[in-house]
């Protein structure tokens, strides 16, 4: 379970977030929506360790991970797959997922799991193709394998489906629901698409201006008022 309480963000002068709380269990897909430049990704490098917040607490698994390194709270089983997928042109496919190891310690299981390749079969075809040559799509299936290799149980996906034909964004919401089944992973997903989003989610929780300002079970929020959250 995470359990992001009264967040505060500064960068410099400028105050990003503002008192956000933030819940996932395992088995359910909590949605972050908003509009452009409300504080999502801020809020999600804050649960990555990349940014420190200037207030609040995260607590996972019970433990108070605040203010661990990245690769600490990587090694506890937290893997994101951030906003542009960051692969890496010039490596390979399978160099690419490998690199996903050098998140964990010595003692770790260094083999790419099975499970990558049922989800994304298309990255098993391409193990020797340069990251760099792979389509957008394929890019981004190759960044959510990467986070896979780490074993996570808790999954922070940010805006997978921004710029991706509509095929692949099927196949990303398929794999999303495959990993929810298993029921040991909580995935917080970032997303301003908001059929996508709907269709997955079983909380959301929306941003404005660094605040949250609707939050519950996807079946009991008002449909249209979370629409309108992210329509520019
Ligand atoms: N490293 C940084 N230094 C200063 N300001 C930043 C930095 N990163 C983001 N910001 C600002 O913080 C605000 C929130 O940005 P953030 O990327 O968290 O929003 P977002 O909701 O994820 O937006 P988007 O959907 O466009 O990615 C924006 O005003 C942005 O310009």
């Amino acid at each position: 379970m995470l359990d992001a309480r009264d967040i505060d963000l500064h960068y410099g002068a400028a105050q990003i977030l503002r008192g956000v709380a933030l819940e996932a269990a395992p088995g359910r897909v909590t949605c972050v929506m908003g509009r452009n430049g409300v504080g999502k990704t801020s809020l999600m490098r804050a649960l990555v360790g990349q940014v420190k917040p200037s207030g609040g607490t995260i607590t996972w698994r019970g433990e108070d991970v605040t203010r661990l390194e990245p690769f600490a709270r990587a090694r506890r089983g937290i893997a994101y797959v951030p906003q542009g997928r960051e692969i890496f042109p010039l490596l390979t496919v399978e160099e690419n997922l490998r690199t996903g190891f050098a998140a964990l310690d010595g003692r770790a299981e260094k083999s790419v799991p099975e499970e990558v390749f049922t989800l994304f079969p298309v990255l098993k075809s391409m193990l020797r193709r340069r990251g760099g040559d792979l389509s957008g799509g394929q890019q981004q299936q190759l960044a959510i394998g990467r986070a896979l290799v780490t074993r996570p149980s808790l999954l922070i996906l940010d805006e997978p489906t921004e710029g991706i034909q509509p095929s692949i964004i099927q196949d990303i919401g398929r794999a999303i629901e495959t990993l929810r089944a298993r029921g040991d992973m909580a995935i917080v997903l970032v997303e301003q698409y908001f059929d996508f989003a709907s269709a997955l989610a079983d909380r959301i929780v929306v941003l404005d201006r660094g605040e949250v300002v609707l939050a519950g079970e996807a079946g009991s929020l008002d449909r249209e008022a979370v629409r309108r959250s992210v329509m520019v």
